[in-house]
């Protein structure tokens, strides 16, 4: 994205925005909450329009990339979703465009993240966190080259959230291009590419090679020391 500024309500929430990702990945947002993270993923999925500034993807200007292909999408959690009376399994379909092994693909997303037995259910009656688990399967079911997860693991217990990540990790060993937000410092740390820190600007910018001397970004970001916890997730520690 180039020079992207997003204004709601006369305000900028996002200014003069820049950034680009060259190859396969997982990258992630971080920032302080009311940052702006939430205002440039629905502005990347084109639910926004920017007020300046351009926005591709793999080369084409994201609308345009959208009405042809699927960019799989976790928007950031809301209650009033969560009360719609419609069946997983149909919840889940809602993330294809077309019709072809709909039951292959959509079972075969509900196995990766262990709901495929609650295909039948309606979908008011699950979890929150089992909710998210269906909303992730509908993000991944089409395959999509490109992820965008707006703080997926939000109300995922801590098992969920391993295997979400283990999730994550093997999608991006298979090719998927992962955009992420997410509050959880350490995971960005030990397993993102890159990680853009957004508060109403690109605050900073780290590369993987940067990582371990991330204190003056934290401070940065959020105005003090943080010192993130970290994962070893699926490695046994
Ligand atoms: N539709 C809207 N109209 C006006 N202001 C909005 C709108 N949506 C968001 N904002 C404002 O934009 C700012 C950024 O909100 P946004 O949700 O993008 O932040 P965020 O970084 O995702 O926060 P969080 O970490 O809390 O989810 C906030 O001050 C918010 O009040």
């Amino acid at each position: 994205m180039e020079n992207v500024t997003v204004v709601l309500n006369g305000q900028e929430v996002i200014k003069d925005v820049s950034f680009s990702i060259k190859k396969e990945g997982l990258y992630v947002i971080v920032g302080p909450n009311g940052g702006g993270k939430t205002t440039l993923v629905k502005t990347i999925m084109n639910l926004l329009k920017p007020s300046s500034g351009s926005i591709h993807i793999f080369d084409q200007p994201n609308h345009e990339y959208l009405q042809r292909n699927v960019v799989g999408y976790l928007p950031q959690r809301s209650s009033f979703r969560r009360s719609f009376p419609i069946r997983v399994y149909d919840v889940v379909k809602m993330g294809l465009r077309e019709g072809k092994n709909e039951k292959d693909l959509v079972l075969a997303a509900l196995e990766k993240v262990g709901m495929r037995q609650f295909s039948q259910a309606n979908f008011s009656t699950l979890s929150g966190g089992q909710q998210q688990r269906v909303l992730i399967a509908r993000a991944i079911v089409s395959h999509p080259k490109l992820l965008v997860l707006d703080e997926p693991v939000t109300g995922l217990d801590y098992e969920s959230q391993n295997e979400f990540y283990l999730l994550i990790k093997s999608l991006v060993q298979d090719g998927t291009t992962v955009l992420m937000v997410t509050h959880d410092v350490g995971f960005a740390m030990d397993f993102s590419d890159q990680i853009f820190c957004i508060n109403r600007t690109l605050v900073c910018h780290v590369s993987a090679q940067e990582k371990f001397s991330m204190d003056s970004f934290l401070v940065k970001l959020y105005g003090y020391g943080v010192k993130p916890l970290t994962h070893r997730h699926g490695e046994g520690e």
